[in-house]
């Protein structure tokens, strides 16, 4: 067995293969027992969707049935928006008012300080990042900072009527979001974005087969019997 190992082991390809994945550890004399390593880094699912089309009441529900943690990517901008001293802000708010996506330096980064700190301070390793990659921007910066140190599960994505979520927002807005782009002005230039830019990712990520979709025009409780299906497929394929 062992010569036999140490002959496979020549080839590069075999060599890559053994480091990523399977460890020997000796045993008694010299026998060697292979083991597969686990695979420790963040599990990513990305949650995209039109404006208002329910991603973030849906991710909360996902939160408390399966245990991920969730990162708004406009969450962590309107933080940093709001953070004193930070040197993005009047940029973030430019963006956000007029539907624009925020520079992918920004998001990743925030996303990626989010995920370090869940991780060291809950272990939780788990996570849903709702709103991102909203465009091509998005995609390539995530691929080049953080493509290798995550495992990409899958996208979910909830597929709303764009009059249904417009006339969410504007409710939104009305009960008080405090949102500076929950009005009609703002929403149009976001719905453009989202149909210029974000269904271009949403493709993307369909062509390879990584699209969960689910259908959110209805009530929430309805919606999440969907996505709860979607999930429980998921982590019954070991995905999670
Ligand atoms: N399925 C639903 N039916 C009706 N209203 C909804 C539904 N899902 C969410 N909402 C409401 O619509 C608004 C937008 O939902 P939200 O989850 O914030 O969407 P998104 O994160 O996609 O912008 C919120 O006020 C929320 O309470
Ligand atoms: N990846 C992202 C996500 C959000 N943003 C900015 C621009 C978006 O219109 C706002 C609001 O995003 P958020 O995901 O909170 O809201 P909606 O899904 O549009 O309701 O934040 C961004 O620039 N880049």
């Amino acid at each position: 067995m062992i010569p036999v190992l140490n002959q496979l082991l020549k080839t590069k390809l075999v060599v890559k293969c053994f480091k990523r994945h399977v460890t020997l550890s000796p045993l008694s004399g010299n026998k060697f027992i292979l083991r597969k390593m686990e695979n420790n880094k963040p599990k990513i699912i990305f949650v995209l969707g039109a404006p208002g089309a329910g991603k973030g009441t849906q991710c909360e529900k996902i939160v408390n049935s399966f245990g991920f943690k969730h990162l708004s990517a406009g969450d962590l901008l309107r933080e940093e928006r709001a953070r004193e001293g930070s040197q993005f802000g009047s940029l973030i708010e430019d963006c956000i008012t007029n539907g624009k996506i925020v520079p992918v330096e920004i998001t990743c980064s925030l996303l990626e300080n989010a995920i370090i700190k869940t991780n060291q301070e809950t272990g939780n390793n788990k996570f849903l990042i709702d709103g991102f990659p909203r465009n091509e921007d998005n995609l390539q910066g995530w691929q080049r900072q953080m493509s290798e140190k995550v495992d990409f599960l899958f996208v979910l994505f909830f597929e709303c009527s764009q009059d249904k979520c417009v006339e969410r927002c504007l409710k939104r807005g009305q009960a008080g979001s405090g949102r500076t782009d929950d009005n009609m002005e703002s929403l149009k230039k976001r719905f453009d974005t989202y149909m210029n830019d974000t269904m271009a990712i949403i493709n993307h990520y369909r062509g390879l087969g990584k699209v969960r979709q689910i259908f959110a025009n209805e009530d929430p409780e309805t919606v999440f019997k969907s996505v709860k299906n979607a999930l429980t497929e998921a982590q019954e394929q070991k995905l999670f």
